[in-house]
């Protein structure tokens, strides 16, 4: 009897291997093979399958807006529901960790699905520092809707506790948070808010991490959301929200707001997503490394800056314990909002834009840009620094970056020469370690 053929022999000692591959799960179906270890996320980032008649190896874009047939066909018109987007939909499931997804046309659309379950008379807690869409469409709902919003320092678990009641009907966090970097505990409030009312949902903004380095759903939160504008699709060429949840009973609920509004992903953007995705970690690994880079840089040369990948972050064990990297977004203070807006000016490769998570650095004043929403009065309340600045790193060269910021420092006069290169002015002024005193020159 012919003994047992090398591949099985192979198989036997290894079964953790799937040898011939057939056990290969089709994808958007969670994708843990027979041999029961799931794939790492950049594998699954970029596994699907179309299921396509003609066996297409990238998704087709239906670009259609009816399906001909009669009732009960599983798609009729694409506000209701669209083939591309049904694929990218359970791709994303797959990937952030959740029984369900949904994708709509912008991060504020995600936002907005989420917040229209409230009802007049309802509670929301949220953060002190949020980007500056969120806090206006809260504002707007507090204002027209009778939501009572309730703005809190949401890094203290503490206070968090003391502004939750039975009446608290949503916890709406980022983290990091959008521009100042804090940290929040995601498992610490969940717990917390479930406790307060067992009915309150906590929703997470994943914008600033993305499902590659944190999974809001795995710590307790009851909803995940995110631009896709960022990270996901990566290259500023499309606008995208994303939701993410496990009960099935809300996915239903967002869904059924997503047909009633018309705000669903359409069916080329949603193309875009599913190809931007799958080079997510790619991209996101080298952000991460230039941003580290440049955040040391910065800190060594003097300047305050807030970055989850130092150590010298007040929160950084926090951070590292619900997330498995910093992203690549950073900020740094300079103490003078005149000097802030001439070092934005001066540098290149870092492009004056608002967003983040583009290939592209980025550079900008949240307070002039992306957080001007914000009433000033408002901002002075909530102390956010008039004169930050934020960097979102790309993934170019780190030297042509370094350079590119280096040259902006000296031209915009933020440092003084020394022997060993320059450093910050606030340094040489003994100013290190403070926190923002913005000096305004007339
Ligand atoms: C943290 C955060 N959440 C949500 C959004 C909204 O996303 P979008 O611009 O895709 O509507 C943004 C930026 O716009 C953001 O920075
Ligand atoms: N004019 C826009 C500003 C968009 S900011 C985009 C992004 N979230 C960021 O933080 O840079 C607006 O008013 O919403």
């Amino acid at each position: 009897m012919a003994g047992p053929s090398a591949p099985a022999v192979l198989a036997k000692g290894m079964k953790h291997l799937d040898l011939d591959g057939h056990d290969l799960p089709p994808s958007p179906a969670p994708s843990s093979p027979s041999n029961g270890r799931k794939y790492a996320l950049a594998t699954e980032l970029v596994y699907t399958e179309s299921g396509d008649q003609y066996n297409s190896s990238s998704m087709p874009i239906y670009q259609s807006a009816t399906f001909k047939g009669g009732p009960g066909q599983e798609y009729d018109y694409s506000r209701s529901g669209n083939p591309t987007r049904t694929h990218l939909e359970r791709h994303m499931a797959k990937i952030m960790n959740a029984n369900r997804a949904l994708v709509v046309s912008s991060g504020m659309g995600a936002c907005d699905v989420i917040t229209r379950i409230l009802k007049p008379g309802d509670e929301v807690v949220t953060g002190d520092d949020l980007y500056g869409g969120t806090n206006r469409l809260l504002t707007y709902l507090k204002e027209n809707g009778g939501i009572n919003v309730k703005h809190v320092d949401t890094t203290k678990l503490d206070v968090v506790k003391a502004a939750l009641s039975s009446k608290t009907t949503m916890v709406l966090l980022e983290t990091p948070t959008n521009p100042l970097i804090k940290i929040v505990d995601i498992s610490g409030i969940s717990s917390a808010a479930h406790e307060a009312n067992t009915d309150c949902y906590v929703a997470v903004d994943n914008t600033m991490m993305s499902p590659y380095l944190q999974n809001p759903l795995d710590l307790g939160a009851d909803v995940t959301y995110e631009s896709g504008t960022k990270y996901l699709s990566g290259h500023h060429d499309v606008m995208a929200g994303i939701i993410g949840v496990n009960s099935a009973s809300l996915g239903d609920k967002f869904y059924f707001m997503i047909n009633s509004t018309g705000c669903g992903l359409a069916p080329f953007d949603s193309w875009l997503l599913l190809r931007g995705v799958k080079t997510l970690a790619v991209r996101m690994e080298k952000q991460q490394a230039n941003a580290m880079a440049i955040a040391e840089f910065l800190e060594n040369h003097g300047f305050k800056v807030r970055y989850p990948g130092l150590k010298s972050h007040s929160q950084y064990a926090l951070h590292w314990s619900q997330a498995r990297g910093a992203g690549a977004v950073l900020s740094f203070e300079t103490g003078s909002i005149n000097l802030s807006e001439r070092i934005v000016e001066s540098t290149k490769l870092f492009g004056i834009s608002v967003s983040f998570g583009c290939v592209n650095s980025l550079i900008s004043m949240p307070c002039r840009m992306s957080h001007a929403s914000i009433d000033p009065a408002t901002r002075k309340e909530r102390a956010l620094p008039e004169d930050i600045i934020r960097l979102c790193v790309g993934i170019e060269d780190l030297t042509d970056l370094v350079d590119d910021l280096s040259q902006a420092l000296v031209r915009a006069g933020a440092v003084r020469l020394t022997s060993e290169g320059f450093e910050a002015l606030s340094v040489a002024e003994g100013e290190t370690g403070r926190t923002t005193q913005v000096v305004d020159e007339p």
